[in-house]
């Protein structure tokens, strides 16, 4: 009896550590790690007020239409009627509580503007901590480094930042075929790059035969080297990697799960390593990779949610499920609106590469036109 793909989360969640492995990496080798550690700001910025215009700033004074100019080094205080000229980014000096752009100034003379009456009080000023307030959160511990988090710590001059090792991940491809290069290892190719683009390191890529002695051989000799291993193949009723669990060889920590495709995918724990189990079947593989293979690699990462945000999107074209399971449906998403990879069979090889994501639905026989259902981009946000 399958357990539910909620189950399959929870277990992912409660019996396996995350690595917790910390290490401290200069900003720019840090992109897109994750943080061990909440880094604060250490001072506010801007640290001082600033103007935003090249131009005139002035203390105002009602009904007053010419501002004598004063010349640095100012007075502690700028009295009421005077003003300063100012270049964009200058500290705007004490009394000062309006900018003139200069286009906007009527008169301009060595000594003295003449301007409008109409004056916007604290106009084009950038108050003192209006970017960052001093102890201020700029990356939470589980967060992960973009280019746009890189601007505030840069800003602050942090030059190294604590973020969590990368999970090195070994590939284990079980199949008869692909040891006599009658087919080739797609699988791994496939499961390999998208574990790069979420964060993981490659360990090994091995190759074996449907044998139970060969697959357990080959897991002995990736364990080591591994923070965790992913086998392909071999999980038809009666397959040895089916065997293996069945017989509790490899002990599973769940087998079969009610999700479609990639219903006899499993977990077990070899010397506390998680390997996580998927078919050869090539949708079947990548979409267990999307549903099992990404929780459990976020979670290695120590994110604080297991799966990826999604969004809302309108079904554009009727799709029938499969079954009741939690269904994994290939499709494309501009961002409102979802439409279904034409044919999407387990078997399938090509889906994925017309598909920037896929709709998870449970409980349904199908999705009719313009039903809302949660989308998950491969990529979120999406690049292009
Ligand atoms: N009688 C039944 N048959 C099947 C059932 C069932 O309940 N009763 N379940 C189906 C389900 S669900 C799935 S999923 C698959 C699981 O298949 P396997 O994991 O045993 O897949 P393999 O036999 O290893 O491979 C099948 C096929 O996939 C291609 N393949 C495999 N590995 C790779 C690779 N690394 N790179 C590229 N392509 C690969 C290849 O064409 C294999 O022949 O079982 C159903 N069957
Ligand atoms: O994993 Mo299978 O894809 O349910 O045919």
């Amino acid at each position: 009896m399958p357990i539910s793909y909620q189950e399959a989360l929870q277990i992912i969640q409660t019996s396996i550590k995350p690595l917790h492995v910390k290490q401290t990496l200069p900003l720019l080798n840090a992109l897109h790690r994750v943080a061990s550690q909440d880094i604060y700001a250490k001072f506010a910025l801007p640290k001082y007020p600033m103007s935003l215009k090249e131009g005139y700033g002035i203390a105002f004074k009602a009904l007053t239409t010419h501002y004598p100019l004063l010349q640095a080094p100012y007075p502690s205080s700028i009295p009421l009627g005077y003003g300063v000229k100012l270049s964009t980014g200058s500290p705007i000096p004490e009394g000062i509580n309006a900018i003139i752009p200069e286009e906007e100034v009527l008169v301009e003379r060595e000594n003295e503007i003449q301007i409008s009456l109409h004056v916007t009080l604290f106009a084009h000023i950038k108050k003192e901590g209006e970017d960052i307030t001093q102890g201020e959160v700029l990356l939470k511990k589980g967060e992960r480094l973009s280019a746009q988090k890189i601007t505030a710590l840069a800003s602050q001059c942090i030059r190294n930042i604590h973020v969590f090792k990368k999970p090195t991940i070994s590939l284990l491809s079980i199949g008869t075929p692909l040891v006599k290069k009658e087919i080739c290892n797609s699988n791994a190719m496939s499961l390999a790059a998208r574990i790069l683009e979420l964060g993981g390191k490659i360990g090994d890529i091995h190759l074996c035969d449907e044998n139970e002695d060969a697959i357990l051989k080959a897991m002995d000799t990736l364990v080591p080297t591994s923070d965790a291993i992913i086998t392909t193949g071999a999980l038809s009723r009666n397959d040895s990697m089916c065997s293996l669990l069945e017989k509790k060889t490899l002990f599973p920590l769940f087998h079969h799960v009610s999700i479609t495709p990639a219903r006899p995918s499993a977990l077990s724990l070899l010397n506390e390593k998680p390997i996580l189990h998927l078919p050869g079947l090539p949708l079947s593989c990548t979409l267990g990779f999307e549903m099992l293979g990404v929780p459990l690699l976020r979670h290695l990462q120590s994110h604080p949610s297991l799966l990826p945000s999604f969004i809302s999107c309108i079904n554009q074209k009727r799709v029938t499920c499969k079954d009741a399971s939690m269904n994994a449906i290939p499709g494309y998403s501009d961002g409102n609106h979802f439409v279904s990879a034409p044919h999407y069979e387990a078997g399938r090889l090509n889906i994925l590469s017309q598909c920037n994501g896929y709709a998870l639905v449970e409980q349904k026989t199908s999705i009719e036109e313009g039903e809302e259902i949660p989308f998950f981009f491969f990529t979120y946000p999406p690049v292009s």
